[in-house]
């Protein structure tokens, strides 16, 4: 049994079928993408995972308890923890105190007890942030503020982490380090289930991929196999290599791949995955 499950879920918002009866999965001390183009409906799925959104049908199971019907502050207390989209950090308070306080609310103290200095200050150096520790969590880049959310995040010391765009707003050599740091977080034996729009951190860094297109799981595998798979780069490209191929071979016309620059910048990523 895997530490999280999502089983046969649905959402639907009036008429729009956002998750169309989603299954997958992600397992303890390993690193699962949720990929897809835009609208897929991976954030929804993120809101069922985390409880923000009740699924019209189907199970959320996570470690070995169904949760679908469990409010999101009892979630994160059985080890959820998420980061979001749009920024959540106290802007008027100091990178370290915003840290100081996510300790404080993951113990449920208000005040009295202190977290050692030293845990807030190894949690800021890990993530990659001390230089900022006495910035206002408003005058930071983008970048920062995302591994201050992840700060918070592990201020909880979560069993399973849901990351929602995390890498946004890095540079190269940044996202590699979070790379890293995610390798070395999911070393410690915790999940990590990311929606991520960067595919060279995505192909380098997730055990194992789920790709979701019209709000169905169209496939799920090792990065090597999601890379080649049909319906995958269908979803992204709006044809597959080989049926370029094909084409190709039967009429003589370009290759439609020359036409990639055109496309979305993620599809265009994919299509540049080396193989
Ligand atoms: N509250 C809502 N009310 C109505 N429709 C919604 C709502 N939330 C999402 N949708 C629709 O559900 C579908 C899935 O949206 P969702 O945001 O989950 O996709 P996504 O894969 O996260 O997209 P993106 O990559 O652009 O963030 C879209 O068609 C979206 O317009």
């Amino acid at each position: 049994m895997s530490l999280l499950e999502i089983d046969d879920v649905v959402v639907q918002f009036g008429g729009v079928t956002a998750v169309d009866g989603a299954s997958f999965a992600a397992g303890a001390g390993r690193i699962t993408g949720l990929i897809g183009p835009n609208g897929a409906g991976k954030t929804t799925c993120f809101n069922v995972i985390s409880g923000l959104q009740r699924p019209t049908k189907g199970a959320v199971r996570f470690d070995g308890r169904t949760v679908t019907s469990m409010p999101v502050h009892r979630r994160s207390k059985r080890g959820m923890g998420r980061t979001f989209q749009r920024l959540e950090a106290f802007g008027s308070l100091s990178v370290r105190d915003n840290v100081r306080v996510a300790f404080d609310i993951h113990r449920g103290v208000t005040g009295l007890v202190r977290p050692a200095a030293a845990n807030v200050d190894a949690l800021l150096e890990r993530v990659g942030i001390a230089a900022y520790a006495r910035e206002r969590a408003d005058a930071i880049p983008t970048g920062t503020a995302r591994l201050l959310e992840l700060a918070r995040c592990l201020a909880g010391d979560p069993k399973m982490l849901l990351l929602d765009e995390p890498s946004s707003g890095l540079d190269e050599a940044e996202t590699d380090a979070f790379g890293e740091l995610l390798a070395g977080l999911a070393a410690e034996g915790r999940g990590i289930l990311m929606v991520e729009h960067d595919m060279d951190l995505v192909m380098t860094v997730c055990d194992e991929i789920h790709v979701l297109d019209f709000g169905r799981v169209i496939a799920s595998g090792a990065p090597a196999d999601i890379r080649s798979d049909r319906r995958v780069q269908e979803a992204y490209l709006g044809y597959s290599e080989d049926a370029a191929d094909d084409a190709e071979a039967s009429t003589g016309d370009a290759d439609p791949a020359d036409t990639r620059h055109d496309l979305p910048p993620v599809a265009a990523e994919l299509s540049e995955v080396p193989r």
